[in-house]
């Protein structure tokens, strides 16, 4: 979807969006008005010849086909393009209805006028007081339809902030773990992507990533749900040394990662250092057996990104870094620069 074409355009693709939409069964909303407003502008061909047979066929979009060519036309986009429609909505939606509130202003003054009218001409011309009748009930409806109109949009305008909210929700909730709070794979991968973009050449990122040892072993000798347990309490201790500074993610099973913008390999190493040492120390009770279980320990390797190489070949590294940690006998801290991985 591309939204970089000129005001003028894009308020004729508005124009005939309303228009659309106006026509239609279904509801002024972001969702009916991002079906209109991409017809409108003629960029999409398989979308237009839906709608049309469905014209054709249907006479009007009703709430059901209009959500249906959203899913399937248009609901794929990404957060900024679904961000754009929802907030084009609702600048059409506020102008709407200023203009409708300036209207129904004009209509009552009118209204007013031919009142007053009304009454000078009565004394003097009788016969015409009837077809002035007949104009002020026509204004006295054209203002109550305005009226209907403006609780219509103000009603839109709600529906809109509550869909803003969903998307927020819904983004938020794409992005992190259920188990954990922690963010997931997918938002790592973006928070990644936005930290080596915002840094600047000579700025270090670190990456710090840690597995829980010998974690099958925990879950068949305590069950499942203390194995949660155990991931749970791993994750609260990385979000807390992650702090405002870096970012913790769940990054699998039983497989965290620590994102560290800003940070030489030295400092990343002590971070990681700490972790080890506080996941060590920790003992978490066993519901069941009110134990409690102290052996959980973290193995972490940790590596810095080096200007130019693709985020896999830093994540490979992190990797490799980690691996030799549970070579060398786990419970352990192992660094790796770009030349003793290539070593
Ligand atoms: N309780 C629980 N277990 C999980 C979860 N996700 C993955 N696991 C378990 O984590 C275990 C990982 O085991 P392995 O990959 O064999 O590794 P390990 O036993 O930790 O051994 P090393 O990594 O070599 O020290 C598997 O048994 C998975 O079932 C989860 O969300 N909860």
């Amino acid at each position: 979807m591309q939204y970089e074409i000129s005001k003028e355009k894009s308020a004729e693709f508005l124009r005939q969006a309303i228009r659309h939409m106006s026509m239609q069964d279904a509801a002024f909303h972001p969702v009916s008005y991002a079906v209109w407003y991409e017809y409108s502008s003629g960029e999409h061909a398989h979308l237009i010849d839906e709608v049309n047979t469905l014209i054709e066929k249907e006479k009007k979009l009703n709430e059901k086909s209009t959500a249906q060519l959203f899913n399937k036309h248009i609901a794929h986009l990404d957060a900024d393009s679904t961000k754009s429609i929802v907030e084009r909505f609702n600048e059409m939606v506020t102008e709407m209805t200023s203009s409708t509130e300036k209207a129904g202003q004009d209509t009552s003054h009118f209204r007013q006028s031919l009142e007053g009218w009304a009454g000078e001409i009565g004394q003097l011309a009788p016969h015409i007081v009837q077809r002035m009748d007949t104009l002020l009930s026509d204004t006295h409806h054209m203002q109550q339809s305005m009226h209907t109109l403006q609780d219509k949009l103000e009603s839109s305008l709600q529906e809109v902030v509550q869909l803003k909210n969903e998307i927020v929700k819904a983004k938020q909730e794409a992005m992190s773990d259920g188990l954990t709070g922690l963010l997931n794979r997918r938002g790592f991968d973006l928070a990644l992507q936005q930290s080596l973009e915002s840094a600047s050449v000579h700025e270090h990122t670190c990456l710090i990533i840690g597995d829980i040892d010998f974690f099958k072993r925990v879950n068949d000798s305590y069950g499942h749900l203390f194995g949660d347990k155990v991931i749970q309490t791993v994750a609260k201790i990385m979000k807390t040394v992650a702090g405002d500074l870096y970012t913790a993610v769940r990054y699998g099973g039983e497989e965290f990662v620590l994102l560290l913008p800003h940070t030489s390999l030295e400092t990343a190493r002590e971070v990681a250092e700490t972790i080890r040492q506080h996941i060590a120390n920790i003992s978490i009770k066993n519901n069941i057996t009110h134990r409690l279980i102290s052996n959980i320990t973290l193995s972490l390797g940790v590596t810095a990104y080096q200007p130019g190489e693709t985020t896999d070949s830093f994540l490979n590294r992190a990797d490799q870094a980690l691996y030799l940690s549970k070579a060398k006998g786990r419970n352990r801290v192992t660094t790796l620069s770009e030349e003793l991985a290539a070593a």
